[in-house]
């Protein structure tokens, strides 16, 4: 069997594990040469551990410790090697089931992961050149792409070589459908000075409890719905707000400038209009990116090398735009897969993991005792988007003098609630409704119960706060789970 790019698949499992030893995981080892790359996919409800013997070995940019079992769940992955190394891989019998594990033939120059180390070292320069410069700031780099092209374990990979370097990257998440030490619907960005837990995406949301691995704070907007789209006027108001705040850390922390930002986007499809390239634009506007790295379309990179030719940056650099092949062993995670994670996320939230348990805080609140907003839906109308299509580029139009009208509305609690996770803002509950909506994000909250006649919600919280002082932001995006609580 052969996968594009990658050569011929050579199954190199060498089973470890005698008859007798029934009751035992099934254990194997895999023999990894130089270059290759173990695949592995988990479905939710299995575990598959994988320790490293012998060797040296990363996932998605961070090393394996030896002989450290890594417990992996709900997740479809690979883990590669530079210089060869030996795993052992076990699978609990608990397991309902695991997916075959592969690895690929050494081929350096099939394989998109030398060009992204090369890459990788490229940005290595423009750190050191911008540490030799007083003032300078490092690559701002923004990764885009169509769905499924591992824009984000590129972004993943490129924040693990960069902390292995002693660097401290800026990493921005500006793709709603999924979160970044936050839960789905957020837009967050944090400083990454230490290594990423490798067992979960970007590590834990930071939560009450306790972390073996140091704690990533993000700061984290709510957009609440799940394309920027759905309003893009919201999406482009809470980049902006997050690139100011990205822009101003970077000022403030001489190692951040000097590291740059990793920035991560929504996907673009094969039937994205003029709106995906206009969210795109604002984002290099905004964060002053001065690299565009487009993975697996050709397309797509002669869009953006079209939009974005003789553009500036704030700064007056060029904007660079590259494209990068797409791995092959990228793999689909299907609308119900997706929305397991999302549903894991937030349980992990409240109730916390496998190495942490949390005891999340339960309160009945009365509807009077609530300030509720809701983020609404709203879809550039065809005369709005004529107005926006006069540039083909961007045009900045959301300075904060242009402040457009505000995209929340007070709510007034109901069953529609119920099962629903809620952002708690970090602003007072008399604020202006656009102070509100501005506002970064807390914390989240769960309406585990709402009892219409008594007019009480039954909240869980992560902490034992009051709930009434902060106002509360209630989209659509996660989606209401079934249910959290029995
Ligand atoms: N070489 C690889 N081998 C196996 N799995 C991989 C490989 N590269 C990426 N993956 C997995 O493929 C899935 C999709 O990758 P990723 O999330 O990076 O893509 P994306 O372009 O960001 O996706 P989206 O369109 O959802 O934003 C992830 O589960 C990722 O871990």
């Amino acid at each position: 069997m052969s996968i594009p790019g990658l050569g011929q698949i050579a199954p190199a499992a060498v089973p470890t594990a005698t008859a007798s030893a029934a009751a035992a995981p099934p254990t194997t080892t895999q023999v990894l040469e130089p270059f290759w790359e173990y695949r592995f996919e988990v479905p939710h409800g299995s575990t598959l551990t994988i320790k490293l013997l012998s060797g040296t070995a990363e996932k998605d940019g961070t090393e394996l410790a030896p002989n450290t079992p890594y417990a992996f769940t709900a997740t479809k992955s690979k883990i590669n090697t530079w210089h060869g190394c030996t795993l052992e891989i076990s699978t609990p019998p608990s397991s309902s089931s695991t997916y075959d594990a592969y690895t690929s033939e050494p081929t350096a120059d099939e394989t998109p992961l030398v060009s992204y180390l090369n890459l990788h070292f490229k940005l290595e320069g423009l750190r050191a050149a911008a540490e030799r410069t007083p003032g300078q700031m490092g690559p701002r780099v923004l990764v885009v792409g169509p769905p499924n092209a591992g824009k984000t374990s590129l972004v993943k990979m490129l924040t693990g070589w960069a902390t292995r370097m002693g660097r401290q990257p800026l990493v921005v998440n500006t793709d709603c459908r999924e979160g970044m030490l936050s839960l789905p619907g957020t837009l967050s960005a944090a400083v990454f000075a230490t290594i990423v837990d490798l067992t979960t995406d970007w590590g834990s949301t930071p939560s009450s409890g306790p972390s073996a691995i140091p704690v990533k704070l993000p700061l984290a907007y709510y957009y609440g719905l799940p394309r920027p789209d759905d309003n893009p006027k919201l999406y482009r108001r809470l980049t902006s707000r997050l690139a100011v705040a990205s822009s101003s850390r970077l000022a403030d922390d001489p190692d951040v400038r000097t590291a740059g930002m990793l920035i991560d986007t929504v996907s673009i499809n094969n039937a994205a209009g003029k709106g995906a390239y206009d969210h795109v634009a604002h984002i290099v506007a905004e964060f002053s990116v001065n690299i565009v790295l487009v993975v697996g379309s050709e397309r797509i990179t002669s869009e953006m090398q079209k939009r974005l030719a003789g553009q500036k940056t704030t700064l007056d650099e060029p904007i660079a735009v590259v494209g990068l092949d797409k791995s092959g062993g990228v793999v689909e995670r299907d609308a119900s897969f997706m929305q397991q994670v999302r549903e894991a996320a937030i349980r992990e939230y409240f109730f916390g993991n496998a190495k942490v348990t949390l005891s999340p805080f339960t309160q009945q609140v009365d509807y009077a005792a609530l300030s509720i907003w809701r983020i609404n839906e709203a879809p550039a109308t065809s005369s709005s988007s004529a107005a926006a299509a006069d540039d083909d580029l961007y045009t900045p139009d959301l300075s904060s003098s242009s402040s457009p009208p505000s995209t929340i509305e007070r709510a007034e609690p109901s069953i529609m609630m119920q099962n629903c996770t809620l952002a708690v803002a970090y602003a007072g509950i008399h604020d202006p409704p656009d102070a509100i909506r501005d506002a970064s994000v807390m914390g989240f909250v769960y309406v585990a119960d709402v009892d219409e006649k008594r007019r009480k919600l039954r909240i869980l919280a992560p902490v034992g706060a009051r709930l009434g002082d902060r106002p509360l932001l209630w989209g659509s995006w996660p989606e209401p789970m079934v249910s959290l609580v029995g």
